[in-house]
């Protein structure tokens, strides 16, 4: 598990440190993991250390001070190094070590030299950046590695008001930082690197988790010796409709690829029809059921449901009795619609960006702030999902798995255990149906958590299917483009390497 925090959190971190005189050994350590940073991207595009025209872009802060010492340290492995201040202060300490190690300052004419960079070390804004910055043209073809977070970007929150560095590398200091996960500021980021200054015991709780393949074992239902299907746990699934017959399949995929004891799937009719005959040629062992009160463990409602008058209504009868029930649910797509907000009932939310703005504007989010009645668009949400996902649990009591580029699962209290960051899976998945995989899984597993006595948080369990869903897709993306149907295959291959 990797933590990761606001800019804030690690600054104030610093500050007992900073108060013993340790500054300028922080400073050193910091700068020395940015050269080694540095290095490494030259070996890994081939190209050598020794006479690598290394440019730093420095501003007035400790940043810039970071960037010229580790120039400094890049002149004593070869490198020819200069530099151009984007403003009129410069860390004092970090310019004499540059100048003592041969570095240049590029001024007036001289700055066409910059054209000729091989590496661009960014180090004009960290995490005392405020507001908007103007910005600073990069040579093409360059390599651009990134001084703690690319300039322009929010420490705190990634979001980028004016113009931003895009960065090959961001070598980070003393923590992840989540301006390099949310928002605009993933995009920028590429390749991140930490560099370990020693804030360990300074730093607070987290504001965000990042699951590692060994966590996910203990966050997926035990496989017990003498289970049977029903004490293994039953999931009834409401998806799929004659718009979006496909969805109701691919759910019942994710599921049975992450392990269910038996699949329920609520037909549209009592008389046989098309939507069910597809589900059972596709998966012969999903029963059909009319009857939404059989006993279930868990519920997934919503995937493909469509407009439709008689799949609305149904979809409403069985979320009014989850809540009686106090069953576990995903809620997915058009059943994101129906919910009404404020159970205690134990639900997952799957939108994505435009399904959480219209949520959020149902819930009226606009309504308490200085947005009054100004309504939440995609791009409000695709700015700052973080931010999109905490007020959406913040309002419905849910678990929200805001699903983009980088996916966000959020539960309503702070703490441990609460708000994890997926940071992508292969860019192949994104493609129709992933997300009705998706829900498959996420309801497989809190199927599988629904009557145990020591589950994992519930915003846990769903983060642990985002991650099975991420990693089933480099699986089956080793062996070419995808479409959703064939993720499953990979979720499987995934599950056998965990257990
Ligand atoms: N603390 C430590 O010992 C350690 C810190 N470390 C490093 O220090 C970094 C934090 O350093 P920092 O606090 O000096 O702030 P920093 O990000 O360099 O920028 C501040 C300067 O930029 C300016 N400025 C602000 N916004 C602007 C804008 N929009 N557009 C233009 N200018 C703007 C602002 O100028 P002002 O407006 O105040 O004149 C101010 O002078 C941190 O990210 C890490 O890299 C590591 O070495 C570990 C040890
Ligand atoms: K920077």
């Amino acid at each position: 598990m990797h933590q990761v925090y606001t800019g804030t959190q690690i600054r104030e971190a610093e500050q007992p440190l900073l108060a013993a005189g340790a500054g300028p050994q922080l400073m050193h350590q910091a700068a020395w993991g940015l050269a080694q940073g540095v290095i490494e991207l030259l070996h890994e595009h081939q190209l050598a250390v020794p006479g690598a025209r290394i440019t730093g872009l420095i501003g007035a802060g400790n940043n810039g001070g970071d960037g010229l010492w580790a120039l400094s340290f890049l002149a004593r492995r070869g490198a020819h190094i200069t530099a151009i201040c984007t403003a009129e202060r410069v860390h004092p300490e970090g310019a004499a070590a540059f100048r003592a190690a041969g570095g240049r300052f590029l001024s007036g004419p001289e700055t066409a030299d910059y054209a000729r960079a091989e590496v661009v070390i960014d180090a004009v804004l960290g995490t005392g950046a405020r507001g908007a910055w103007e910005g600073h043209p990069v040579p093409e073809g360059a390599l651009v590695v990134a001084c703690d977070i690319p300039s322009g970007v929010s420490a705190d929150t990634g979001q980028v008001s004016g113009q931003a560095i895009t960065a090959d590398l961001t070598v980070t200091f003393g923590g992840l930082k989540v301006g390099l996960f949310n928002g605009a500021g993933a995009a920028h980021s590429g390749n991140i690197k930490l560099v370990d200054i020693g804030l360990g015991p300074h730093l607070p709780a987290p504001e965000l988790q990042l699951l590692s393949p060994t966590d996910i074992p203990e966050l997926l239902p035990p496989a017990a010796p003498h289970a049977h299907k029903y004490t293994r746990g039953v999931l009834g699934v409401l998806a799929g409709s004659t718009k979006y017959p496909g969805a109701a399949s691919l759910v019942c995929a994710g599921a049975l690829a992450t392990g269910v004891g038996m699949i329920r799937f609520l037909t549209q009719t009592e008389h046989a029809e098309p939507l069910t005959t597809l589900v059972l040629g596709a998966h012969p062992e999903v029963v059909p059921a009319t009857d939404p009160t059989e006993r279930v463990q868990a519920w997934l409602v919503g995937s493909g449901l469509s407009d439709s008058d008689h799949r609305v209504e149904q979809a409403k009868q069985v979320l009014t009795l989850t809540q009686q029930q106090q069953l576990p649910a995903v809620i997915d797509a058009d059943g994101l619609k129906l919910i009404e907000p404020a159970t205690t009932q134990p639900r997952v939310l799957t939108p994505h960006a435009g399904e959480a703005a219209a949520l959020l504007n149902r819930l009226g989010a606009g309504s308490d702030d200085a947005t009054q009645n100004q309504r939440v668009d995609r791009a409000n949400v695709e700015a700052d999902p973080l931010a999109a996902a905490q007020k959406l649990a913040e309002l419905t009591g849910d678990v929200i798995v805001l699903k983009g580029p980088h996916t966000i699962i959020c539960g309503p209290d702070a703490g441990p255990g609460q708000r994890f960051i997926y940071p992508g899976g292969h860019p192949f998945l994104a493609t129709a149906g992933s997300g009705d995989t998706l829900a498959g899984i996420i309801a497989a597993v809190l199927t599988g958590w629904a009557e145990a006595d020591a589950a994992p948080p519930l915003a846990a369990q769903a983060a642990a299917g985002v991650w099975l869903h991420g990693a089933a897709s480099y699986a089956v993306a080793a062996g070419g483009p995808f479409g959703a149907s064939q993720l499953a295959a990979g979720v499987r291959t995934v599950v056998a390497e965990l257990l």
